[in-house]
Order: structure tokens, then C-alpha cells, then sequence
């Protein structure tokens, strides 16, 4: 096997690109990326490329401690490393440097966060010791672009400093087995990240996402083995954690689409990633195997993070297979595989024509990442060559298998049934992706049931362009989504659906605009309506004898009383006691119980209609709310075991909005209502539970460790209860309009409650008001640290897991989110167009 990097380099004329140090990381240490749970984290780079940052936000949420080596070198030697190289010289430094590394990661094995400030330049000692630890921790050079690091450090030339980073780039990667990109969120920063529409925006919100992208990178950066085997993050899920959808494999589910984008596509500057993947489970970048040059390298990792940033799908990194075309070697292949795993995606692809001790190799180097073995070729599928491959692949490792070929006539797509089926038969099985190429494979390619390959609409409507793309990809997709979906509603394999939203005032709710809009981006006939009733028992028993009934929102004031019409609900609506969501089930479990959100059945059956057998019942409101607080709680408010909340009601969403609090480590939750008898059942209810032994299964385990505690405020006039800090996080949970003969409470916050030197944020649930008494004492009184957010915030955040489990699909998050602002009103039928263009123009710099 040819292993040269003989491929004509794509180099453009810049500093990096001429140098021609290999990117290929390919050091022993690359081997095995598997690690014990309590693994420390080493974070290397370049000054200012935000390593300091970047720990900082992760060392709660890893429960890992900062050691920064710059602060050891310090304390050792009684002067910083710049002061020390001009007293002893470069090469003291460097023995004092490799020492002081040594050390802390001698000492720091386990449960740090160790941040490796030695400059641009890393002694040799130090690479060494840095690739021997990279062997059972993961090392992770965090890069960032020379424009963001230049203005960061306000000093050299940006020319020098791209000579700089040409030679210190690869010193990083060489002894690092991950990569991070840092991406400039300045852009985001003008847009501002508004919710409720606030005057001014404090800095911190722009880091919000960068925050989110860097969880979820480490999430699955640390990877663990358990007892059986099983590879698992060391930390819990932090983003995406709770969403229907996330409890399964995507493999898993059917009739899933992943969008295929090219590398050169993503990298361009303007590139809109949340409108490429709109209606898709995956988001598969494709990226042609040309030398692995420094730039080429950086391309593909800074644009794995731009669509990291932007999207919460799985990202699916596929290196097109060197028979594409005879300029790709194998070797520029490898690298460009190789290179693919430090930036951890969910799935890579390996060409099955590669030896089978290569594609060993890479699925045992591949930390959380699920290989799928991929093969291209023109072979018939009933011949025992792909049964052969399938086999192979399954005993090499790969998690799931994608087949693809030529189709030169519709008949081929007879074929492959036959072949997928004798798939289907075997005892033993992985995931199979199957289909034929090219306009006539269209068909086969429709009614292949996992991670179907979508293009994007926008590349459909220029036919030149697409023409080139398949000259180049000949694997390259035919279909978009909405003509995948159509297809399956066509068919008949899935009907259109209708959807509801019941409650005593659901004629003013938003969630049918919210909801239609979605099912059109995504090509699903479904209709979503309201029925605004004060009798749920008659109402949902309507439903139930529409074959065609998909679901219903539950609103007030129903969210209590529709847990006892359930016949199974989620843990976490049965730990709030409320429920928002109700989904028909028609297929009972074997025996005869009704499969819950954990189990793939449930989610299999959406979108077909048919006879009901019972109803699951979920929460998604307290997902909605964590969202809220998690969005626009500053880093000086972070969740710590003094902080305190104070939920102002006690009904459903009130319930919801204490559960939010304790899922996110709020342990002093005061409730404020009128009447104490409701606040002391809802305060009842989260006592016995958090002291119940399937607390253990529910909360992060630091609630477990100390019991959190209610108090409850019946009147405005109560001072704050002693020895509980200032409340930071506010939810309130009250109408804020007059209910049947009740005037609207029009309540403001007394001021003997709003101490917090930090401020926080004010949650508002409700939306049909907007300009509410507590609102505008937010705005107006409290200082700008208090950050306000209302119920067209909320609403989105509550009803993309809504979406999930209503449709099975992930849900066209930005969509959902501009429609429910274009659509909003006021009671008197008024739109605010300024408020609406401020909040729609800071939905980009939103977390997705
Ligand atoms: O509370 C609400 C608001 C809502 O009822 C609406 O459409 O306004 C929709 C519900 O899903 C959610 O729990």
C-alpha cells in the first residue's frame, strides 16, 4: 500500500500554507483514545488562543480543578517565564519548564483541567512528556484564528504571527490526540443575544455558545469503557441532555436523513449551517482527501466547529474514498481520516477497500466516535461480495455499514430489497445504510431507513453546479429533504397527522404557527390547531377517536390534572407531577406495558395512524425553562451550592420551574404564593422526592450529596429568609391577565428580594402579555445585570423537544424561533415590529 502524499497540493500563497511539515499526527500515542473517568485534561496552544477561557468554563461542569502551569512555573521559581528566559536564557527555561510540566502532571494525574501556557514555541523534553500523557488523557490543542488571536494580544504583526503558527502548529498537534477551534464570537456579539428585549446586552451572553460547543466537544472527548465494555462519556450529557431524541442512537431510528455538505461549502466566511440542515438527524461534511497541508488541516477543523456551533444534530465526517479519483492517494486519505478523529465527531466513515489492519487501526483509535464502514462499488447486490464486506466490517469494529451503488436503470432498485432483507435476517446485526447512486437511484435511496443522504435545497436549484458537484462526488445525493420526506407520506409508509394545543386559552396560543411552520420547513403534511375547552376528560376523549390524532399540547389549566389521563409519563413529568405533552401509543411492548421515551418503539410508530391503545405523557416545559436560565445566566451567577431561586406560583409551570432549578444544582428554592396551601403541596411534593431513593436516578449527583430545601413566602411584605443567599434565577409562574372573574395579580418583586450585588435573570412565562408590572421593574429599576426573559423565549425552547416527540425528528430550532416572534401580538392585536426585528436579528447569535 502506497502510504506518499504524492496528491497535487490545493496550497494557496499564504505563510502556513508553504510550509510543508506534515498535519498528519501520527505518533503512537493516536492509538487508543479511551481514558479513566477521572482523567485529567491537558489544554495546549498558543498564547491566546483561549485555553485559560475555555477551563474556566469547564471545570464545574467536568468537576475537575485548574492547574495552570504558567502559575506553577511562578511559584516555583519566584518569576514569570519571560523574566526567567532573559536571566538564565532560552534553554534553562525550557529544563525548568519540562520539570514543572513533569510534576503537575505527575501530580495532577487525575480530576484537573491542566492548562499548558509555555509559549509559542514547546521545548522538545516537554513534547515528550506531553505525547507519553496523551496516551491515557486526552491532550487538546486549542486553536484559534491568527486575526482573533493578534487583536487578543494587541502586540506582534499578523504576518509574523502567522510565521509563528506555522512552526508551533504542528509541535502542538504532534503531542496533542484532539483538537479544538475556538471560534471568534465577535459577529455575535453585534448581533447581541437579546431576550426580551433589553436596551443593552452584557458581553458574557456572546460566550454563551462557545461555552456550549466546548461541553459538548469534551463531552465526547472523554470517553470511558464500562464493565461491559461499552464506550461512554465520563461526564453526564450536557447539551442536549433531556431531549426526547438524545436517550437514542440515531442509527437506531428510521427513516433518519443526513444532509451532506462539502468541506468547501462550510468553510466559506457567510455560510448559514442552521439552514442546511434544516428537517435532518445528521449532518454529514464531505471532505475530499487532498494533502493534509497546515491550512487544509485548519479548514477542516475549524469547519467541524462551525457546524458544532451552530447545530445539536451529530455530525457524520466523511472523507470521500480515494477511488473517487485517481489524484487521491491513500495516504493523503489516511491523514485526512486520521485528522477527522481529534475533532471527535460523532461518526467517521473508512473505506472498506483499506486493509483490514488499517480500518483496525482507526476503529481502535476512535475514542467516541462510531465508525461506519463505507463502500462504493458497481458489484450487483445479490452477489456475496457485500454480504463478504458486511461481515467484515461487523468483526472489524465499525458501527454501522453504508453501501452504496452506481444505478444505471430504475430496476436496480429491486435488487437491493432482496439484499437488504437478507441484512435484516441475520441473528447478529449492525446498522445498515444502503442505496443506489445517481438520479436513477433515487428510489432506493427514499426508502432506505437510516441516515438517508439529503443535499440541500439551495445546491438543487443551481443545475450547473450540482452537475459539477456529481462529476466530482459521483456518490452525491439526489434527493432534498422535503422530496425524502414526501416521498414516505406519498407512500404511504407515513400519514399526515394532526396535532393540537388544548387548554382554557388556547385560542390566543402560538404554538400552531410555531408548530405548521415547522412541519412545512421539514415536507410534513401535519396540521397543528388549538381547542380552547374547560373540559379536558371530553375534549382529549374526542381525540382519541381520530385515527389521525398525533398529539396535543397540554395547557393551562389542565397541566395537573392530565397526569391521571396518562397511562405512562415520563420520569420526569411523574417527578414535576404536571404534564405538557400527550402522544398516542398504538403498539403496546410484548407485555403489554406502554414503551417509554428510553425505548426506540416509541418513536418508531410516530407519524402513522391507526387505532390508540394508550397515552404517554412528558414535560417539556422544564426543559424549556433550564434552557432560559442556562442562556442568560452570567459566569459571576453560575450555579454554586449557596445559589438560590425563588418561583413565584404554584401550578404547573411552577412545578416545572422548581424541577428546572434542581436539575441545574439549585439547592435553596423559595416559593413565593398567595395562597400557602398550594405552595406547601408543590413544596411537599419536591421534598418527599429529593429524599427518595430514585432522586439518585433523576438529579446531578451534587444535589444528591446535600438535600435541598424550600421555603415558602406567602406575602410581599416577608423579608428573605434568613441564611439563603440572595435569590439570582427568578421564575415567574403567574398569569399576568385577567383569569375568568380573577383580575391578572400585577406583581412586581419587592425590593427586600432583589439584593443581589450579581443580579441574574427574571423569567417571565407567560407571552400573551408582554410589557407585564415585573417586566418593566426589571427593565427599569434593577441595574443592567439583570437579564429579562418572557414566554416568547420560552415558548421555542419548550417545544423543540415537543417536536421530537410528536414527529420523531429533531426540530428546525430557528424556524420555530422567528415564527413564534413574527406571529406574536398583543391583546389588542398589535404587533411591535421594532421589538420583533431586535429579537429576530439576535436569533443567529443564539445557542441552536
Ligand atoms: O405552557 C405552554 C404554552 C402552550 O400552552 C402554548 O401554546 O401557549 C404550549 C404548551 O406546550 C406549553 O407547555
Amino acid at each position: 500500500m502506497r502510504e506518499d502524499d504524492s496528491a497535487p497540493s490545493s496550497a494557496r500563497s499564504s505563510p502556513r500554507s508553504r510550509a510543508v511539515t506534515p498535519a498528519l499526527p501520527t505518533s503512537p500515542h493516536e492509538v487508543r483514545r479511551i481514558f479513566d473517568s477521572r482523567a485529567s485534561i491537558v489544554l495546549v496552544g498558543i498564547p491566546g488562543a483561549g485555553k485559560s477561557t475555555l477551563s474556566l468554563m469547564a471545570a464545574a461542569v467536568c468537576q475537575r480543578r485548574i492547574v495552570d502551569v504558567e502559575n506553577l512555573f511562578q511559584q516555583a521559581t519566584g518569576c514569570s517565564m519571560i523574566e526567567y528566559q532573559k536571566q538564565f536564557g532560552g534553554s534553562n527555561r525550557n529544563l525548568r519548564h519540562a520539570e514543572i510540566l513533569q510534576n503537575a502532571l505527575q501530580t495532577f494525574e487525575k480530576g484537573a483541567i491542566i492548562v499548558c501556557n509555555s509559549g509559542y514555541r514547546l521545548d522538545a523534553k516537554s513534547q515528550v512528556l506531553l505525547q507519553e500523557f496523551a496516551k491515557t488523557h486526552p491532550v487538546i490543542h486549542v486553536m484559534r484564528d491568527s486575526r482573533s488571536v493578534h487583536q487578543y494580544l494587541d502586540t506582534a504583526e499578523e504576518s509574523k504571527l502567522q510565521h509563528v503558527l506555522a512552526i508551533s502548529t504542528p509541535l502542538f498537534r504532534r503531542c496533542s490526540n484532539y483538537e479544538f477551534y475556538n471560534l471568534d464570537e465577535t459577529k455575535a456579539a453585534h448581533h447581541s443575544v437579546m431576550p426580551a428585549h433589553q436596551p443593552s446586552v452584557p458581553a458574557f451572553l456572546t460566550l454563551k455558545r462557545a461555552e456550549r460547543t466546548f461541553f459538548k466537544y469534551l463531552s465526547l472527548v472523554l470517553s470511558t469503557q464500562n464493565t461491559h465494555g461499552k464506550i461512554q462519556s465520563a461526564i453526564p450529557p450536557i447539551e442536549p441532555g433531556h431531549f426526547p431524541l438524545s436517550y437514542l442512537a440515531t442509527e437506531q431510528r428510521s427513516y433518519t436523513c443526513a444532509v451532506q455538505v462539502l468541506l468547501s461549502d462550510v468553510v466559506i466566511e457567510e455560510v448559514d449551517i442552521e439552514e442546511l440542515e434544516f428537517g435532518c438527524d445528521a449532518f454529514e461534511m464531505v471532505v475530499e482527501p487532498e494533502q493534509l497541508t497546515l491550512e487544509r488541516a485548519e479548514d477542516i477543523t475549524k469547519s467541524v466547529f462551525k457546524v458544532r456551533r451552530s447545530t445539536v444534530i451529530p455530525i457524520i465526517y466523511h472523507v470521500m474514498p480515494c477511488s473517487a479519483n485517481p489524484e487521491y492517494t491513500r495516504g493523503s486519505y489516511l491523514a485526512s481520516v486520521r485528522h477527522g478523529l481529534r475533532v471527535a465527531p460523532e461518526f467517521a466513515t473508512i473505506d472498506l477497500t483499506m486493509d483490514e489492519e488499517v480500518i483496525l487501526a482507526v476503529v481502535l483509535s476512535r475514542g467516541s466516535t462510531k465508525i461506519i464502514g463505507h463502500l462504493h462499488s458497481d458489484r450487483d447486490w445479490y452477489h456475496p461480495f457485500w454480504i463478504e464486506k458486511y461481515n467484515m466490517a461487523m468483526q472489524l469494529g465499525c458501527s454501522a455499514v453504508r453501501f452504496t451503488r452506481p444505478a444505471k436503470f430504475m430496476d436496480d432498485n429491486a435488487a437491493i430489497q432482496s439484499f437488504r432483507n437478507a441484512i435484516y435476517a441475520k441473528q447478529r446485526r449492525i446498522p445498515l445504510i444502503c442505496y443506489n447512486t445517481g438520479r436513477a437511484g433515487r428510489r432506493s435511496a427514499c426508502f432506505n431507513q437510516v441516515l438517508t443522504p439529503v443535499i440541500p435545497e439551495a445546491l438543487m436549484k443551481d443545475s450547473a453546479d450540482f452537475e459539477e458537484r456529481v462529476r466530482h462526488n459521483p456518490e452525491t445525493s439526489w434527493l432534498t429533504v422535503p422530496e425524502a420526506t414526501h416521498i414516505l407520506y406519498a407512500s404511504f409508509t407515513y400519514d399526515p397527522m394532526k396535532f393540537y394545543v388544548l387548554g382554557a386559552t388556547a385560542g390566543y396560543s402560538l404554538s400552531p404557527a410555531m408548530h405548521n411552520a415547522a412541519y412545512r420547513t421539514c415536507g410534513m403534511p401535519h396540521r397543528f390547531d388549538r381547542i380552547q375547552t374547560t373540559t379536558l376528560h371530553s375534549s382529549l376523549g374526542g381525540l382519541l377517536r381520530k385515527s389521525n390524532f398525533g398529539g396535543t399540547a397540554i395547557s393551562q389549566p389542565f397541566k395537573i390534572q392530565a397526569v391521571s389521563l396518562a397511562h405512562s409519563i415520563s420520569k420526569h413529568a411523574r417527578a414535576i407531577g404536571a404534564i405538557n405533552t400527550l402522544i398516542p401509543v398504538r403498539h403496546l411492548n410484548d407485555d403489554g406495558s406502554v414503551p417509554d421515551a428510553d425505548n426506540v418503539e416509541l418513536f418508531q410508530e410516530r407519524n402513522q395512524a391507526g387505532p390508540i391503545k394508550a397515552l404517554y405523557g412528558d414535560n417539556t416545559d422544564w426543559i424549556g425553562i433550564r434552557s432560559c436560565i442556562r442562556r442568560s445566566l452570567s459566569p459571576a451567577n453560575a450555579v454554586r451550592p449557596t445559589t438560590s431561586g425563588l418561583v413565584i406560583g404554584a401550578g404547573g409551570m411552577a412545578r416545572a420551574a422548581v424541577y428546572a432549578l434542581l436539575q441545574i444544582g439549585v439547592k435553596d428554592i423559595v416559593v413565593f404564593n398567595r395562597t400557602r396551601e398550594n405552595a406547601k403541596t408543590m413544596v411537599e411534593h419536591f421534598t418527599q422526592l429529593t429524599s427518595s431513593p430514585s432522586a439518585a436516578n433523576l438529579f446531578p449527583t451534587f444535589i444528591q450529596a446535600s438535600r435541598p430545601t424550600f421555603h415558602i413566602l406567602e406575602s410581599r411584605d416577608e423579608p428573605w429568609p434568613e441564611h439563603v443567599r440572595a435569590p439570582t434565577i427568578i421564575v415567574s409562574s403567574i398569569p399576568t391577565h385577567p383569569v375568568g372573574d380573577n383580575p391578572s395579580p400585577q406583581f412586581t418583586l419587592p425590593q427586600q428580594w432583589m439584593q443581589s450585588p450579581t443580579g441574574g435573570v427574571v423569567i417571565e412565562l407567560t407571552y400573551r402579555t408582554l410589557d407585564t408590572p415585573l417586566m418593566k421593574q426589571v427593565r427599569e429599576e434593577a441595574s443592567t445585570s439583570w437579564i429579562c426573559m418572557d414566554g416568547l423565549d420560552l415558548l421555542p425552547e419548550q417545544a423543540f423537544a415537543q417536536f421530537e416527540l410528536f414527529t420523531g425528528r429533531r426540530a428546525p430550532r430557528r424556524i420555530m424561533r422567528e415564527e413564534v416572534l413574527r406571529c406574536w401580538t398583543d391583546e389588542q392585536g398589535q404587533s411591535n415590529p421594532d421589538m420583533v426585528q431586535t429579537r429576530l436579528e439576535a436569533i443567529e447569535g443564539q445557542e441552536p
